[in-house]
């Protein structure tokens, strides 16, 4: 596995300042730069996709519903027949090459441009390195590793622009739950989302620019990761913050209203969930003669299954069999030089007073 280790720091920084027998080794204090995505599964097989699930869906963030209910629901139904459909749409998009998930591949990429601005910046004062909210690495594994080499501070940046009770802040619960078993704690600093960086929107909207030649569509569909409305009502403001990075996105084009529809995707069991849906929105699109349409998909930093599986095979599907043509998605940000540079600045604003100039 690719972690900071891959971006060498100097050899004097890994020298114990203590290291006497009656005495525990002390490393040379640093400031860890922890940034984490959802997670992946470790493979497509049944039981990797029963764990990653299990996991997954047993985080009371993101399904919220008596475990008393839910837990035999989850257990007996849902595990059984889910990791079958699951795993089979994860071999369809699989790197097979490094045998492992693309977001997890393009989260290592992410860590490993992300490691070499920093250490260009803060030389050996700084540790980088990513972990995974469900299966690996997990943050238990990756805090661990950062507190052995010394960090004492940790700047912890989850990678989702919008802020959502089942991404953002399990993310961080995780953190400090992990913390609870650390004899020495590290100070924490948490990273809020980063919907409202001019920096951000401007690399989203150079990548639609970039994807789409220059041309305006007639229609650009914004399609976000949905969840239940009860939770825009219970007041998560994942809503908000969606419908406000495509009216942020519009601007920053120049483009006049009307082009960007915001919609969301990846509806879960029988609850309703945000609207509009995609699959649906894209299918009355095609009906109503807009038979040429861009997807882009803001909500993911990087691509995964539901952008590469979902929208590129289930959602197309849906608009070409409702008349479509063109159905152009335009790629995450991913390790795009532009965002990891948000990323950097986004550390640089809040790693302030703990890491100085190499
Ligand atoms: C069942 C409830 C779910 C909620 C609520 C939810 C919210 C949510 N998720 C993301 C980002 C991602 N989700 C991903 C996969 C995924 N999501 C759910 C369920 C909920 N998500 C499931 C069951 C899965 C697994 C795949 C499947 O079985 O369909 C991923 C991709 C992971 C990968 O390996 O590629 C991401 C990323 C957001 C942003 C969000 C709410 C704001
Ligand atoms: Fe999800
Ligand atoms: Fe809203």
């Amino acid at each position: 596995m690719m972690h900071s280790s891959d971006v060498p720091a100097p050899a004097a920084a890994k020298v114990p300042t203590h290291a006497a027998p009656d005495h525990p080794a002390v490393m040379p204090a640093k400031t860890g730069i922890l940034i984490a995505n959802l997670g992946t599964p470790d493979g497509y097989d049944y039981w990797s996709m029963r764990r990653y699930l299990n996991e997954f869906l047993s985080d009371r963030r993101v399904v919220d519903i008596n475990r008393l209910i839910w837990q035999p629901l989850l257990q007996l139904v849902i595990l059984t027949r889910r990791p079958f459909t699951s795993g089979a749409n994860y071999k369809l998009i699989w790197n097979h090459e490094a045998d492992e998930s693309p977001l997890l591949t393009i989260t290592k990429a992410q860590t490993k441009a992300l490691a070499q601005m920093a250490h260009d910046e803060w030389g050996d004062q700084v540790m980088v390195d990513f972990c995974m909210r469900y299966g690996n690495p997990s943050t238990k594994d990756v805090v661990r590793r950062m507190v052995e080499a010394g960090c004492r501070r940790i700047v912890f940046l989850p990678l989702y622009p919008q802020y959502a009770g089942p991404t953002s802040a399990t993310a961080n619960d995780q953190l400090f739950r992990v913390m609870m078993e650390e004899t020495w704690q590290p100070a924490i600093r948490t990273v809020e989302p980063y919907v409202n960086r001019p920096d951000y929107i401007k690399a989203l909207a150079d990548s639609v620019r970039r994807a789409l030649n220059g041309k305006v569509p007639k229609k650009l569909v914004a399609s976000y990761h949905g969840m239940p409305k009860r939770y825009l009502m219970q007041g998560d403001p994942y809503h908000c913050q969606c419908q406000k990075t495509s009216r942020l996105l519009r601007e920053e084009l120049g483009w006049p209203e009307g082009i960007i529809d915001t919609t969301f995707q990846s509806v879960f069991g029988r609850e309703e969930w945000l609207r509009p849906y995609t699959v649906e929105h894209v299918a009355e699109l095609a009906k109503q003669g807009h038979t040429d349409i861009a997807v882009i998909s803001p909500a993911f930093s990087s691509d995964c299954i539901e952008t590469l599986e979902e929208i590129n095979g289930e959602i197309k599907e849906a608009f070409e069999e409702a008349g479509g043509h063109e159905f152009q998605y335009i790629p995450c940000l991913n390790d795009d030089p532009a965002h990891i540079r948000v990323m950097l600045e986004v550390i640089r604003e809040n790693i302030g007073g703990w890491a100085h100039p190499a």
